[in-house]
């Protein structure tokens, strides 16, 4: 039998005792009150609490992508929760213009009661990053102990357990992996790509060379730098580099997984596809935005400290700006774009396939 309900009061049910009475401002207790120091601890508190609804919900979109199959309706949701991270990640973009209505003489007021503290000791922001997909191996060390040194015997183990299951970027390899229509009857999708793409860089070489107003020497330079991207292409005509690629480390994503994201990128107007590419848009939002969180952070830090090493070891400004370009995890999805031709030389689909991947609302039934 279903519980009987009871009333509750507003402070009871939103724990407001316990939240608001959640502010020790160390300075006070050190009889050297600094009027900042609120600040400082909500904005934190605000943020601690942002990650959690943001691994509540990518926590749920896992779980979705967690079973051999995905149920198309839960792209769906897919798109709804990762937006909503997404809405989320730009307020904690902009928190950090309150943050910064503190100013570096403000903050040393109470900085040397803080040490060792600090964001390294984030045990949701770590969590946050490991689901997403960033590998132990691929972290900018800062000191000669691991990442996860810094937390619980407790917490460390459920760092380690996150790291050995499927991250975010495993599941949507996966995914991508099983979508079907990369080879349809005498389709084969790598092969006509490949000729468009032949047909689109003759058509740039040509360009180059007709073109007024540009030198011989210029010409012959810019037809040369068209080589690099020839041989970009290369490693999507050929499994073999991909794979060489990947051994490297320059890419992340297999070769099956990104002819898909590519497919799905390209053909993003059939019907059937536009739910997978806002899906994968949503990943790119949802990197980009770290980024821009990561890069706003460090800046903010430079304007408040210089170059001052952090309170928990690091380099401080020198460490997060390189964070920012090297913790990415869904680059070779940024990456898609290098290998996108204009629509006007995408290869046709065949009439059966073209079917296949529309409503057919509109069909004539008769
Ligand atoms: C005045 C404000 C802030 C300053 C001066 C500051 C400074 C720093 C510094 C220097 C580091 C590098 C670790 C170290 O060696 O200490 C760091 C890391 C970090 N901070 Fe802040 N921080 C500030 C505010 C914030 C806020 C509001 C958050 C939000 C949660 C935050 C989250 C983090 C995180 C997650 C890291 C680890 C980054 C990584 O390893 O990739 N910080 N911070
Ligand atoms: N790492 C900062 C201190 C700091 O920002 C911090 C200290 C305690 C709790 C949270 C912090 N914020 C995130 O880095 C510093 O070196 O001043």
């Amino acid at each position: 039998m279903d519980k009987e309900l009871s009333s509750i009061h507003y402070d009871e049910y939103l724990q407001l005792k316990k939240i608001l009475d959640a502010q020790h401002l160390r300075s006070v207790g050190f009889n050297k009150p600094a009027h900042d120091e609120m600040l400082f601890i909500i904005v934190h508190q605000v943020y601690e609490l942002w990650f959690k609804e943001i691994l509540h919900d990518l926590g749920s979109v896992m779980e979705l992508f967690s079973e051999g199959t995905v149920i198309e309706s839960h792209i769906g949701v897919a798109i709804s929760r990762l937006d909503r991270i997404s809405k989320i990640q730009k307020i904690l973009v902009d928190q950090i213009d309150i943050i910064e209505t503190m100013t570096p003489l403000d903050f040393l007021d109470f900085r040397n009661y803080l040490l060792p503290a600090s964001g390294f000791q984030s045990f949701q922001f770590r969590q946050l990053e490991v689901s997403l997909g960033l590998k132990r191996e691929r972290r900018i060390s800062y000191t000669q102990c691991s990442y996860s040194g810094v937390f619980s015997d407790k917490e460390q183990k459920i760092l380690d357990e996150l790291e050995k299951g499927d991250s975010m970027f495993d599941l949507v390899e996966k995914w991508l992996e099983r979508t079907p229509f990369l080879q349809f009857e005498a389709f084969d999708f790598v092969e006509e790509y490949k000729k468009s793409v032949g047909l689109m860089l003759n058509r740039e070489e040509q360009a180059i060379e007709s073109a007024d107003y540009i030198s011989t020497q210029e010409k012959q330079l810019r037809i040369n730098m068209m080589g690099e991207t020839k041989t970009y292409f290369n490693s999507i005509f050929d499994e073999a580099i991909h794979d060489q690629k990947m051994k490297e480390g320059t890419l992340k994503l297999s070769y099956k997984a990104t002819i898909s994201a590519l497919l799905i990128n390209l053909y993003r107007d059939e019907p059937l596809l536009r739910q997978p590419f806002m899906f994968l848009q949503k990943l790119v939002d949802m990197d980009e935005l770290l980024t821009t969180w990561r890069n706003r952070h460090a800046q903010m830090v430079l304007r408040t400290l210089g170059q001052k090493i952090g309170t928990g070891g690091s380099s401080g400004y020198d460490y997060l700006k390189t964070t920012a370009d090297k913790h990415r995890v869904f680059y070779d999805l940024h990456n898609i774009s290098t290998l996108l031709i204009p629509r006007s030389f995408l290869p046709e689909l065949p009439k059966e396939l073209k079917e296949k991947l529309d409503f057919n609302f509109s069909k004539d039934k008769s």
